[in-house]
């Protein structure tokens, strides 16, 4: 008997490895400097070009499913250059392993207006009813321009629950027991060693697996590092002051007793590189009263997360909801911790932000 979802696992992973070699391509051709200046940002083209192919994977496959997508195509409409940059992208970026690539994914995305009628299918408004898949085609936005950290995110909901997660990060390092840090050295071109896929299914637990462009090795499992002494913890945040309160952070590890400085990561990287172990703590800490979390920045790494041995809540310790909406309405926060401290952050996060 096959196990649930494996159809809809398969498909994720190579979904997102195909668009995660486009963003590489992308990030490629800015950095030999080919990209002339009046080209449109490197993360645009990435972004809308890893949308549309994510989109007509899922559209070969589940054309039932319902999307929720970061981006919408009414820009490209009105922007015909845009869009033939995004165009030659999406037309030629293939992977190594064709006959998998067609069988799993589909065929060939047909035309550029073809293109723009798949990137405008991410609009569902979400909700707690029904298939529901969640894609963040570049997360972490700031650290792919910088060479730095970044993931290509999706994930499927289930009446609401996340049920599958997938996150493609092509520049952390592939060895799941390498140090945590956000830097990938000196020569910001060269994969060597880099490129790591995480994946998880609801009840099967998490594993991760070299990214690459060919064939999809066969996972290993991950789990978060068993920790008891909070002073050998070390934990992980936003790299922008903006996204998460960085003083407020570095009260609560203080109060923990962690000594180690925190690792400054941009986008769901943080997510896998706690879920296999290479540190233990996720925080995340509203800067503004306003601000709501979107569902694709955190469906995927809640889950691999939670699969991996880990509690994912909010600042109150509530889990988070996926089933209000495109956005996480009724939390506030990440707070993502192996299971057996949890409660022990979570009641130091609400001193410090002064919860009750
Ligand atoms: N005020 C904010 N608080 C928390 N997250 C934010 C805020 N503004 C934007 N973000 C989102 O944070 C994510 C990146 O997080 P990280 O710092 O972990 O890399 C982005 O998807 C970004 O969304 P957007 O892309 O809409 O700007
Ligand atoms: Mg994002």
């Amino acid at each position: 008997m096959t196990s649930p979802y494996a159809k809809e696992l398969e498909v994720a992973q190579l979904a997102v490895q195909r668009a995660a070699l486009l963003t590489k391509r992308v990030f490629h051709e800015k950095a030999k400097g080919t990209v002339s200046k009046d080209d449109k940002s490197p993360v645009t083209v990435g972004d809308f070009g890893a949308q549309a192919l994510i989109i007509s994977a899922l559209q070969a496959n589940f054309p039932a499913d319902e999307i929720v997508a970061e981006e919408e195509s009414a820009q490209l409409r009105a922007d015909p250059s845009l869009r033939d940059q995004i165009w030659e992208h999406v037309r030629s970026t293939r992977l190594d392993d064709a006959a998998s690539e067609e069988a799993v994914l589909g065929g060939a995305v047909k035309d550029a207006e073809a293109m723009l009628d798949l990137i405008g299918q991410g609009n569902s408004q979400g909700g707690a009813r029904g298939r529901i898949w969640a894609i963040d085609p570049i997360d972490g936005t700031k650290g792919f321009l910088r060479g730095g950290q970044y993931a290509v995110c999706l994930a499927l909901m289930v009446d609401g629950d996340v049920k599958v997660g997938v996150l493609g990060c092509p520049n952390l390092p592939v060895n799941d027991s390498a140090a945590l840090t956000a830097d990938i050295g000196a020569n910001q071109t060269d994969d060597e060693g880099r490129g790591v896929i995480f994946s998880a299914v609801i009840g099967q637990g998490a594993t991760s697996r070299p990214l690459g462009s060919g064939a999809l090795a066969k996972g290993q499992k991950i789990s978060m590092k068993p920790i008891t002494d909070l002073s050998s913890a070390s934990f992980c945040e936003s790299v922008e002051a903006g996204h998460s309160n960085q003083s407020e952070s570095a009260q609560i590890a203080q109060k923990l007793g962690i000594t180690k400085p925190s690792v400054r990561m941009d986008s769901q990287a943080k997510y896998g590189s706690i879920a296999r172990g290479a540190g233990d703590i996720y925080l995340r800490l509203p800067t503004s009263k306003t601000y709501q979390e979107k569902i694709w920045d955190h469906a995927a790494g809640d889950l691999i997360v939670r699969e991996a041995g880990g509690q994912v809540t909010d600042t109150t310790g509530s889990r988070l909801d996926f089933s209000v909406g495109r956005t996480l309405a009724s939390n506030r926060g990440v707070i993502a911790a192996p299971a057996a401290i949890h409660s022990q952050v979570i009641k130091v996060v609400q001193e410090v932000l002064g919860q009750k």
